[in-house]
Protein backbone atom coordinates (compact mmCIF):
# COMPACT_ATOMS: atom_id res chain seq x y z
CA UNK A 1 0.00 0.00 0.00
CA UNK A 2 1.52 3.43 -1.19
CA UNK A 3 -0.28 6.87 -0.61
CA UNK A 4 0.14 9.54 -3.40
CA UNK A 5 -0.93 12.97 -3.91
CA UNK A 6 -2.40 14.00 -7.25
CA UNK A 7 -2.21 17.88 -8.23
CA UNK A 8 -4.41 19.31 -11.16
CA UNK A 9 -5.40 22.44 -12.17
CA UNK A 10 -7.70 22.26 -14.94
CA UNK A 11 -8.25 24.90 -17.90
CA UNK A 12 -11.06 27.12 -15.20
CA UNK A 13 -8.16 28.65 -13.73
CA UNK A 14 -9.97 28.01 -11.02
CA UNK A 15 -7.66 26.72 -8.72
CA UNK A 16 -5.59 23.61 -7.58
CA UNK A 17 -6.83 20.23 -6.27
CA UNK A 18 -5.21 17.75 -4.75
CA UNK A 19 -6.22 14.37 -3.75
CA UNK A 20 -4.57 11.81 -1.02
CA UNK A 21 -5.21 8.31 -2.95
CA UNK A 22 -4.14 4.39 -1.73
CA UNK A 23 -3.15 2.76 -4.54
CA UNK A 24 -1.90 -0.42 -4.74
CA UNK A 25 -1.71 -3.56 -6.52
CA UNK A 26 -4.97 -5.39 -5.07
CA UNK A 27 -7.20 -2.84 -4.55
CA UNK A 28 -9.17 -0.34 -6.85
CA UNK A 29 -7.34 3.31 -5.60
CA UNK A 30 -8.82 4.57 -2.81
CA UNK A 31 -9.64 8.41 -2.04
CA UNK A 32 -8.31 9.08 1.48
CA UNK A 33 -8.73 12.99 1.48
CA UNK A 34 -8.94 16.26 -0.47
CA UNK A 35 -8.38 20.00 -0.88
CA UNK A 36 -8.64 22.71 -3.36
CA UNK A 37 -7.01 25.91 -3.40
CA UNK A 38 -7.88 29.07 -4.79
CA UNK A 39 -6.11 30.62 -7.53
CA UNK A 40 -5.21 33.79 -6.35
CA UNK A 41 -6.15 36.83 -9.04
CA UNK A 42 -3.18 38.10 -9.47
CA UNK A 43 -1.98 34.48 -10.52
CA UNK A 44 -5.18 33.53 -12.92
CA UNK A 45 -4.47 37.10 -14.88
CA UNK A 46 -1.15 35.78 -15.63
CA UNK A 47 -2.02 32.58 -16.40
CA UNK A 48 -5.05 33.43 -18.67
CA UNK A 49 -2.80 35.98 -20.55
CA UNK A 50 0.00 33.24 -21.21
CA UNK A 51 -3.02 30.94 -22.26
CA UNK A 52 -4.23 33.27 -24.64
CA UNK A 53 -1.22 35.66 -25.98
CA UNK A 54 0.78 32.92 -28.02
CA UNK A 55 3.74 34.60 -26.75
CA UNK A 56 5.53 35.99 -23.67
CA UNK A 57 8.75 36.95 -22.46
CA UNK A 58 10.89 33.67 -20.85
CA UNK A 59 11.45 36.04 -17.38
CA UNK A 60 7.60 36.42 -17.64
CA UNK A 61 7.56 32.28 -18.00
CA UNK A 62 9.82 31.85 -15.02
CA UNK A 63 7.53 34.57 -12.82
CA UNK A 64 4.80 32.73 -13.06
CA UNK A 65 5.47 29.07 -12.74
CA UNK A 66 7.28 30.34 -9.28
CA UNK A 67 4.02 31.36 -8.64
CA UNK A 68 1.94 28.35 -9.86
CA UNK A 69 4.90 26.18 -8.24
CA UNK A 70 4.63 28.01 -4.75
CA UNK A 71 0.63 27.38 -4.81
CA UNK A 72 1.24 23.74 -5.39
CA UNK A 73 3.23 23.56 -2.46
CA UNK A 74 0.41 25.03 -0.52
CA UNK A 75 -2.20 23.13 -1.42
CA UNK A 76 0.54 20.26 -0.66
CA UNK A 77 0.97 21.37 2.75
CA UNK A 78 -3.35 21.65 2.71
CA UNK A 79 -3.41 18.41 2.19
CA UNK A 80 -0.88 16.80 4.48
CA UNK A 81 -2.14 19.10 7.31
CA UNK A 82 -5.59 18.10 6.57
CA UNK A 83 -5.33 14.49 6.47
CA UNK A 84 -2.48 14.02 9.43
CA UNK A 85 0.17 12.61 6.95
CA UNK A 86 3.58 13.68 6.85
CA UNK A 87 5.65 14.15 4.10
CA UNK A 88 7.61 11.50 4.73
CA UNK A 89 4.68 8.94 4.19
CA UNK A 90 3.63 10.53 0.67
CA UNK A 91 5.45 7.81 -1.94
CA UNK A 92 5.36 10.71 -4.55
CA UNK A 93 3.35 13.97 -5.53
CA UNK A 94 2.13 13.22 -9.40
CA UNK A 95 1.50 16.90 -10.69
CA UNK A 96 -0.09 17.61 -14.20
CA UNK A 97 0.67 21.79 -14.35
CA UNK A 98 -0.93 23.76 -16.13
CA UNK A 99 -2.05 23.85 -19.62
CA UNK A 100 -1.21 26.70 -21.07
CA UNK A 101 -0.91 25.43 -25.20
CA UNK A 102 -2.32 22.09 -26.46
CA UNK A 103 -2.11 21.58 -30.34
CA UNK A 104 -1.73 18.02 -31.26
CA UNK A 105 -2.59 17.99 -34.23
CA UNK A 106 -0.19 19.69 -37.21
CA UNK A 107 2.92 19.22 -38.66
CA UNK A 108 4.64 19.58 -34.99
CA UNK A 109 2.17 18.10 -32.26
CA UNK A 110 2.85 19.74 -28.84
CA UNK A 111 1.16 20.30 -25.81
CA UNK A 112 2.47 22.19 -23.14
CA UNK A 113 2.01 22.31 -19.33
CA UNK A 114 3.41 25.06 -17.15
CA UNK A 115 5.51 23.60 -14.28
CA UNK A 116 8.67 22.80 -12.62
CA UNK A 117 8.51 19.55 -10.70
CA UNK A 118 12.23 19.84 -9.64
CA UNK A 119 11.60 22.87 -7.83
CA UNK A 120 8.23 21.58 -6.60
CA UNK A 121 10.52 18.33 -5.23
CA UNK A 122 12.53 21.22 -3.46
CA UNK A 123 9.89 22.85 -2.02
CA UNK A 124 8.28 19.90 -0.78
CA UNK A 125 10.91 17.52 -0.12
CA UNK A 126 8.68 14.94 -1.79
CA UNK A 127 9.59 12.73 -4.65
CA UNK A 128 6.81 14.69 -7.73
CA UNK A 129 6.41 12.78 -11.12
CA UNK A 130 5.45 15.02 -13.69
CA UNK A 131 5.13 15.88 -17.67
CA UNK A 132 2.41 12.75 -18.15
CA UNK A 133 1.12 14.27 -21.62
CA UNK A 134 4.50 14.10 -23.73
CA UNK A 135 5.17 10.21 -23.78
CA UNK A 136 1.59 9.67 -25.07
CA UNK A 137 2.01 12.76 -27.85
CA UNK A 138 5.57 11.42 -28.61
CA UNK A 139 3.78 8.11 -29.52
CA UNK A 140 1.40 9.38 -32.17
CA UNK A 141 -1.39 10.09 -29.40
CA UNK A 142 -3.15 13.27 -28.62
CA UNK A 143 -1.60 13.39 -25.03
CA UNK A 144 -5.34 13.79 -23.45
CA UNK A 145 -7.72 12.86 -22.23
CA UNK A 146 -5.74 10.72 -19.49
CA UNK A 147 -8.34 10.32 -16.97
CA UNK A 148 -10.12 7.47 -19.24
CA UNK A 149 -7.40 4.92 -17.93
CA UNK A 150 -8.47 6.04 -14.24
CA UNK A 151 -12.17 5.91 -15.50
CA UNK A 152 -11.80 2.47 -16.40
CA UNK A 153 -9.43 1.29 -13.46
CA UNK A 154 -12.23 2.40 -10.72
CA UNK A 155 -15.60 2.53 -12.24
CA UNK A 156 -15.98 -0.62 -14.60
CA UNK A 157 -19.69 -2.11 -13.83
CA UNK A 158 -19.76 -5.96 -13.77
CA UNK A 159 -23.35 -5.85 -16.26
CA UNK A 160 -24.29 -1.70 -17.04
CA UNK A 161 -22.45 0.25 -19.46
CA UNK A 162 -21.28 3.60 -17.82
CA UNK A 163 -19.77 7.10 -19.25
CA UNK A 164 -17.87 9.49 -17.21
CA UNK A 165 -18.76 12.83 -18.42
CA UNK A 166 -16.36 15.54 -16.93
CA UNK A 167 -17.94 18.37 -17.18
CA UNK A 168 -14.64 20.76 -16.78
CA UNK A 169 -13.77 24.01 -19.01
CA UNK A 170 -13.80 21.35 -21.41
CA UNK A 171 -15.96 18.25 -21.64
CA UNK A 172 -14.91 14.90 -22.17
CA UNK A 173 -16.56 11.31 -21.92
CA UNK A 174 -15.18 7.87 -21.25
CA UNK A 175 -17.49 4.91 -22.44
CA UNK A 176 -16.99 2.12 -20.29
CA UNK A 177 -18.18 -1.42 -20.98
CA UNK A 178 -19.04 -3.62 -18.74
CA UNK A 179 -16.31 -5.73 -17.06
CA UNK A 180 -14.94 -8.63 -19.13
CA UNK A 181 -16.19 -6.98 -22.36
CA UNK A 182 -13.41 -7.35 -25.05
CA UNK A 183 -15.24 -4.18 -26.31
CA UNK A 184 -12.10 -1.47 -26.17
CA UNK A 185 -12.77 1.99 -24.06
CA UNK A 186 -12.97 4.96 -25.95
CA UNK A 187 -12.81 8.44 -24.82
CA UNK A 188 -12.68 11.76 -25.73
CA UNK A 189 -12.90 15.75 -25.24
CA UNK A 190 -16.40 16.22 -26.85
CA UNK A 191 -16.34 20.57 -26.59
CA UNK A 192 -16.53 22.98 -24.65
CA UNK A 193 -18.20 23.52 -21.01
CA UNK A 194 -17.68 25.82 -18.82
CA UNK A 195 -14.73 27.54 -20.47
CA UNK A 196 -16.78 29.46 -22.33
CA UNK A 197 -19.80 29.81 -20.00
CA UNK A 198 -17.63 31.12 -17.95
CA UNK A 199 -16.15 33.50 -20.36
CA UNK A 200 -19.31 34.74 -21.51
CA UNK A 201 -21.03 34.73 -17.82
CA UNK A 202 -17.69 37.25 -16.64
CA UNK A 203 -17.81 39.25 -20.15
CA UNK A 204 -21.73 40.53 -18.42
CA UNK A 205 -21.25 40.19 -14.69
CA UNK A 206 -19.11 40.66 -11.93
CA UNK A 207 -18.02 37.14 -10.96
CA UNK A 208 -16.36 34.07 -12.22
CA UNK A 209 -19.50 31.62 -13.62
CA UNK A 210 -22.84 31.74 -13.64
CA UNK A 211 -23.68 29.98 -10.64
CA UNK A 212 -25.78 26.65 -11.12
CA UNK A 213 -26.86 28.35 -14.25
CA UNK A 214 -29.49 31.06 -13.14
CA UNK A 215 -28.55 33.25 -16.04
CA UNK A 216 -28.50 30.78 -18.52
CA UNK A 217 -32.20 29.85 -17.04
CA UNK A 218 -33.48 33.16 -17.80
CA UNK A 219 -32.32 33.06 -21.41
CA UNK A 220 -33.64 30.73 -24.14
CA UNK A 221 -31.38 28.67 -26.28
CA UNK A 222 -31.76 30.09 -30.20
CA UNK A 223 -31.71 27.34 -32.40
CA UNK A 224 -29.94 29.11 -35.51
CA UNK A 225 -26.92 29.55 -33.51
CA UNK A 226 -26.76 26.39 -32.46
CA UNK A 227 -26.73 25.07 -35.69
CA UNK A 228 -24.09 27.52 -36.69
CA UNK A 229 -22.32 26.44 -33.44
CA UNK A 230 -22.33 23.04 -33.77
CA UNK A 231 -21.23 23.38 -37.64
CA UNK A 232 -17.41 23.35 -36.38
CA UNK A 233 -15.50 20.46 -37.79
CA UNK A 234 -14.66 19.53 -34.09
CA UNK A 235 -17.77 18.55 -32.82
CA UNK A 236 -18.31 15.64 -36.08
CA UNK A 237 -14.74 14.78 -36.23
CA UNK A 238 -14.19 11.35 -35.31
CA UNK A 239 -12.29 10.08 -31.60
CA UNK A 240 -9.34 9.90 -31.10
CA UNK A 241 -10.02 14.15 -30.30
CA UNK A 242 -8.93 16.61 -27.55
CA UNK A 243 -9.33 20.24 -27.56
CA UNK A 244 -9.09 23.50 -25.91
CA UNK A 245 -8.48 27.04 -25.16
CA UNK A 246 -6.83 27.44 -28.43
CA UNK A 247 -10.18 26.61 -30.43
CA UNK A 248 -12.70 27.24 -28.42
CA UNK A 249 -12.48 31.26 -27.28
CA UNK A 250 -14.51 34.11 -27.06
CA UNK A 251 -13.80 35.04 -30.19
CA UNK A 252 -14.81 32.02 -31.69
CA UNK A 253 -17.96 32.59 -30.47
CA UNK A 254 -18.35 35.93 -31.51
CA UNK A 255 -17.69 34.78 -34.83
CA UNK A 256 -20.82 32.91 -35.29
CA UNK A 257 -23.45 35.58 -33.25
CA UNK A 258 -25.97 37.67 -34.78
CA UNK A 259 -28.18 39.70 -32.76
CA UNK A 260 -28.86 37.24 -29.72
CA UNK A 261 -29.27 38.98 -26.39
CA UNK A 262 -26.67 38.18 -23.61
CA UNK A 263 -28.63 36.18 -21.28
CA UNK A 264 -29.86 33.89 -25.33
CA UNK A 265 -26.49 32.98 -26.17
CA UNK A 266 -25.34 31.66 -22.29
CA UNK A 267 -28.68 29.63 -22.78
CA UNK A 268 -27.67 28.38 -25.99
CA UNK A 269 -23.69 27.61 -24.93
CA UNK A 270 -25.00 25.54 -22.17
CA UNK A 271 -27.54 24.03 -24.88
CA UNK A 272 -24.09 23.73 -26.95
CA UNK A 273 -22.43 21.57 -23.86
CA UNK A 274 -25.35 19.12 -23.80
CA UNK A 275 -26.01 18.54 -27.75
CA UNK A 276 -22.31 17.83 -28.40
CA UNK A 277 -22.44 15.37 -25.33
CA UNK A 278 -25.66 13.58 -26.22
CA UNK A 279 -24.95 13.27 -29.93
CA UNK A 280 -21.71 11.59 -28.96
CA UNK A 281 -23.38 9.09 -27.22
CA UNK A 282 -25.75 8.33 -29.98
CA UNK A 283 -22.52 8.09 -32.14
CA UNK A 284 -20.66 5.90 -30.48
CA UNK A 285 -22.74 4.02 -27.27
CA UNK A 286 -23.45 0.55 -28.88
CA UNK A 287 -27.55 0.16 -29.69
CA UNK A 288 -27.97 -2.31 -26.37
CA UNK A 289 -26.32 1.12 -24.13
CA UNK A 290 -28.34 3.79 -25.75
CA UNK A 291 -31.09 3.18 -23.33
CA UNK A 292 -29.54 1.09 -20.14
CA UNK A 293 -25.94 3.19 -19.89
CA UNK A 294 -25.63 5.06 -16.95
CA UNK A 295 -24.04 9.00 -17.19
CA UNK A 296 -22.10 9.88 -14.45
CA UNK A 297 -21.07 13.56 -14.80
CA UNK A 298 -18.21 14.93 -12.51
CA UNK A 299 -16.19 18.14 -12.45
CA UNK A 300 -17.17 21.33 -11.87
CA UNK A 301 -19.94 21.32 -14.23
CA UNK A 302 -21.49 18.83 -12.35
CA UNK A 303 -22.48 21.56 -9.74
CA UNK A 304 -24.48 23.32 -12.60
CA UNK A 305 -28.32 22.73 -11.73
CA UNK A 306 -29.57 24.36 -14.78
CA UNK A 307 -26.55 22.18 -16.98
CA UNK A 308 -27.81 18.77 -15.26
CA UNK A 309 -31.11 19.48 -15.62
CA UNK A 310 -31.10 19.95 -19.70
CA UNK A 311 -28.79 16.68 -19.65
CA UNK A 312 -30.78 14.54 -17.68
CA UNK A 313 -33.81 15.60 -20.27
CA UNK A 314 -31.51 15.48 -23.15
CA UNK A 315 -30.15 12.12 -22.24
CA UNK A 316 -33.44 10.48 -21.08
CA UNK A 317 -33.99 6.88 -21.02
CA UNK A 318 -30.00 7.11 -19.92
CA UNK A 319 -29.73 7.58 -16.45
CA UNK A 320 -27.69 9.68 -14.94
CA UNK A 321 -26.24 8.23 -11.79
CA UNK A 322 -23.30 9.64 -8.90
CA UNK A 323 -19.84 9.27 -8.45
CA UNK A 324 -20.32 9.82 -4.51
CA UNK A 325 -22.20 6.47 -4.79
CA UNK A 326 -19.16 4.74 -6.18
CA UNK A 327 -17.49 5.85 -3.64
CA UNK A 328 -15.71 9.00 -5.32
CA UNK A 329 -16.40 12.51 -5.02
CA UNK A 330 -17.24 13.95 -8.71
CA UNK A 331 -15.22 17.20 -7.19
CA UNK A 332 -11.52 15.06 -6.71
CA UNK A 333 -11.57 12.69 -9.83
CA UNK A 334 -8.82 14.30 -12.28
CA UNK A 335 -6.55 15.40 -8.87
CA UNK A 336 -6.83 11.47 -8.39
CA UNK A 337 -6.35 10.51 -11.79
CA UNK A 338 -2.95 12.40 -11.38
CA UNK A 339 -2.26 10.69 -8.04
CA UNK A 340 -2.50 6.91 -9.61
CA UNK A 341 -0.62 7.61 -12.66
CA UNK A 342 2.29 8.63 -10.12
CA UNK A 343 1.66 5.42 -8.83
CA UNK A 344 1.80 3.93 -12.35
CA UNK A 345 4.31 5.51 -13.16
CA UNK A 346 6.57 4.18 -10.16
CA UNK A 347 5.02 0.89 -10.86
CA UNK A 348 6.65 1.31 -14.62
CA UNK A 349 3.05 0.51 -15.95
CA UNK A 350 1.40 2.36 -18.91
CA UNK A 351 -0.61 4.94 -17.58
CA UNK A 352 -2.32 5.55 -20.84
CA UNK A 353 -5.36 4.02 -23.18
CA UNK A 354 -4.15 3.91 -26.73
CA UNK A 355 -7.72 2.87 -27.23
CA UNK A 356 -8.39 6.67 -26.19
CA UNK A 357 -5.82 8.51 -27.33
CA UNK A 358 -4.50 6.96 -30.25
CA UNK A 359 -0.98 6.72 -29.40
CA UNK A 360 0.86 3.49 -30.97
CA UNK A 361 1.27 1.67 -27.82
CA UNK A 362 -0.01 1.58 -23.96
CA UNK A 363 3.69 3.92 -22.67
CA UNK A 364 4.99 4.84 -19.26
CA UNK A 365 3.88 8.22 -18.89
CA UNK A 366 6.11 10.86 -16.72
CA UNK A 367 9.12 11.56 -15.39
CA UNK A 368 10.45 11.46 -11.82
CA UNK A 369 12.18 13.58 -9.52
CA UNK A 370 13.42 12.08 -6.76
CA UNK A 371 13.27 14.27 -3.13
N1 LIG B 1 -22.57 25.78 -8.56
C1 LIG B 1 -22.05 25.89 -9.79
N2 LIG B 1 -22.82 26.35 -10.80
C2 LIG B 1 -22.33 26.50 -12.05
N3 LIG B 1 -21.07 26.18 -12.39
C3 LIG B 1 -20.25 25.70 -11.43
C4 LIG B 1 -20.69 25.53 -10.09
N4 LIG B 1 -19.64 25.03 -9.37
C5 LIG B 1 -18.59 24.92 -10.23
N5 LIG B 1 -18.95 25.33 -11.47
C6 LIG B 1 -18.14 25.40 -12.69
O1 LIG B 1 -17.07 24.51 -12.57
C7 LIG B 1 -15.84 25.15 -12.96
C8 LIG B 1 -14.69 24.47 -12.30
O2 LIG B 1 -14.72 23.13 -12.75
P1 LIG B 1 -13.47 22.16 -12.64
O3 LIG B 1 -12.78 22.43 -11.36
O4 LIG B 1 -13.95 20.80 -12.95
O5 LIG B 1 -12.63 22.70 -13.83
P2 LIG B 1 -11.21 22.30 -14.32
O6 LIG B 1 -10.55 21.43 -13.30
O7 LIG B 1 -10.57 23.55 -14.71
O8 LIG B 1 -11.59 21.44 -15.57
P3 LIG B 1 -10.84 20.63 -16.71
O9 LIG B 1 -9.41 20.48 -16.41
O10 LIG B 1 -11.55 19.31 -16.67
O11 LIG B 1 -11.12 21.42 -17.91
C9 LIG B 1 -16.06 26.61 -12.60
O12 LIG B 1 -15.24 27.44 -13.38
C10 LIG B 1 -17.54 26.77 -12.93
O13 LIG B 1 -17.70 27.05 -14.29
C1 LIG C 1 -4.48 19.26 -22.56
C2 LIG C 1 -5.33 19.32 -21.34
O1 LIG C 1 -4.93 19.84 -20.32
N1 LIG C 1 -6.55 18.79 -21.45
C3 LIG C 1 -7.48 18.71 -20.34
C4 LIG C 1 -8.66 19.66 -20.56
O2 LIG C 1 -9.56 19.60 -19.47
C5 LIG C 1 -10.57 18.62 -19.78
C6 LIG C 1 -10.11 18.06 -21.08
O3 LIG C 1 -9.44 19.19 -21.65
C7 LIG C 1 -9.09 16.89 -20.94
O4 LIG C 1 -8.68 16.56 -22.25
C8 LIG C 1 -7.84 17.27 -20.17
O5 LIG C 1 -7.77 16.96 -18.82
C9 LIG C 1 -8.10 15.75 -18.21
C10 LIG C 1 -7.60 15.73 -16.81
C11 LIG C 1 -7.60 14.50 -18.92
O6 LIG C 1 -6.52 14.48 -19.49
O7 LIG C 1 -8.30 13.49 -18.82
Amino acid sequence: MSLFIGLMSGTSLDGIDAALVECDHHHRPLLLEATGIDMPEPLRRQLWHLCHAGEAAFETLAETEEAFCRLQTQAVAALLEKSGHAVSDIAAIGSHGQTIEHRPAGPFPYTWQLDNPSRLAELTGCRVVADFRRRDLAAGGQGAPLAPAFHNAIFRDPHQWRVLLNLGGFANVTLLPPEGSDIPVIGFDTGPANALLDGWYARHHDGRFDRDGAWAAQGQCQAPLLARLLSDPFFDSPPPKSTGREHFHLQWLETHLEEESAADIQATLLTLTVESIARELERHLPAEAQTAACVIPCGGGAHNVALMDALSARLSPIKTGSCQALDWSPDWLEAGAFAWLAWRRLEKLAGNLPSVTGAAGPRILGGVYER
